[in-house]
């Protein structure tokens, strides 16, 4: 892919169907309940009427997306658990043992792993291949990925969204592993939010306070050696990123342009929307937040993207866990929105006049 091809899948991006939210609203206000008693699952209801253009919305097909890679950054000491846990994982993953296995068979969703640049060679027949390099490169000694690279990663992102957006997914949960990706999703969003690292570092996998403050120290070198420009977000995600961020900046990207709403997860994934929506702004409006992560710079990415998280339950896992928790929510807003009465079909008596 080119820079000209990214630009162009950014054009396609629309804005929401005004004519939709109008008549999602409307029936929002006609339905058996006090006006605004269901809260944000009506805000919810109405933004995905939006999104999908269409004033009843459905959720049929449920997707989440796991990308994996490795980060040569590990080599500096910044994750509580060693890099082989990577590939551990995926495998993990494809036999159906780990957490967002678990969580995507209760919430109904099918899970694709993709290997977009684990260190070691990895075979499944359901994996999804597409090995970009073995591991990123140490961003304390240079630029993470090559731009070459990156923009292979963002490819790898349009395409897989692109196989579930053809199957008709509905929904797209978006997840990451990769040990040493909360060091890259730190230095991303320090650079691009202008803070301080260590206002955006935090434990991680469950490092203590003097780890942390090592990782703060790699993190003060990589941006001090690569010098991100954070008015250039693909020069950042190049720099300080990695291939699982840049894969996940491309599916989000390619939802919005496909109008599939996306539920992002922890700090590392919505890393990758803050990516995105820097890149177009019109994203956001397909974005929801699945859930606030115990990481400190997952709330400061999601208030620049002015989004509110839809659970708060103390975790910090990644994998689309929370994204994928946050699925019944969605599914809530949309029972509601289209099975409930209206007053005038159930004879319930409307709000009196003037009180
Ligand atoms: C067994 C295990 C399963 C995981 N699943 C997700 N992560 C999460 O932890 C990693 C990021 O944390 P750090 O930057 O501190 O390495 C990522 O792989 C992330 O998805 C896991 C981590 C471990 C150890
Ligand atoms: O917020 C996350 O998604 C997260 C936090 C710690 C480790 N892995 C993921």
């Amino acid at each position: 892919m080119s820079m000209e091809q990214l630009r162009e899948q950014l054009t396609r991006i629309q804005p929401l169907d005004k004519d939709a939210i109008q008549q999602a609203t409307q029936r929002q206000q006609q339905l058996t309940k006090p006006a605004g008693s269901l809260g944000r699952l009506e805000e919810i209801a109405i933004r995905l009427a939006g999104i999908q253009g269409t004033p009843i919305p459905k959720i049929q097909r449920r997707d989440v997306i796991v990308m994996a890679a490795d980060h040569g950054v590990t080599r500096e000491g910044v994750s509580a658990y060693p890099a082989e846990v990577t590939p551990q994982m995926v495998l993990n993953f494809l036999s159906g043992g780990a957490a967002i296995n678990a969580l995507a068979r209760q919430a109904e969703a099918a899970v694709s792993i993709v290997d977009v640049g684990v260190a070691t060679e990895l075979h499944h027949p359901q994996l999804i291949e597409r090995k970009i390099a073995l591991g990123s490169a140490n961003m304390v000694e240079g630029p993470a990925l090559t731009s070459e690279q990156l923009f292979k990663a963002i490819q790898v992102g349009f395409d897989v969204l692109d196989e579930i957006a053809h199957q008709g997914s509905d929904l797209v949960a978006i997840g990451e592993m990769g040990i040493g990706n909360t060091t890259a999703a730190s230095a991303i969003s320090a650079t691009l939010l202008q803070q301080p690292v260590e206002a955006l570092t935090g434990y991680g996998t469950g490092i203590n306070e003097q780890q942390r403050q090592h990782k703060i120290q790699v993190l003060q070198r990589a941006v001090q050696q690569n010098q991100p420009d954070p008015h250039d977000p693909l020069d950042v995600l190049a720099k300080v990123g990695g291939l699982e961020i840049a894969a996940l900046t491309g599916v989000v990207i390619a939802a919005a342009a496909h109008r599939i709403p996306v539920l992002i997860d922890g700090f590392i994934s919505s890393s990758a929307a803050l990516i995105a929506c820097a890149l177009q702004p019109r994203i956001t409006d397909y974005l929801f937040a699945g859930h606030a992560s115990v990481e400190p710079g997952h709330r400061l990415i999601l208030a620049q993207l002015g989004l509110t998280p839809l659970l708060s339950l103390d975790m910090r896992l990644g994998e689309g866990t929370g994204a994928v928790l946050a699925m019944h929510i969605l599914e809530a807003a949309l029972r509601t929105h289209r099975e409930m009465a209206t007053f005038a079909d159930a004879g319930v008596s409307e709000r009196t006049e003037n009180t």
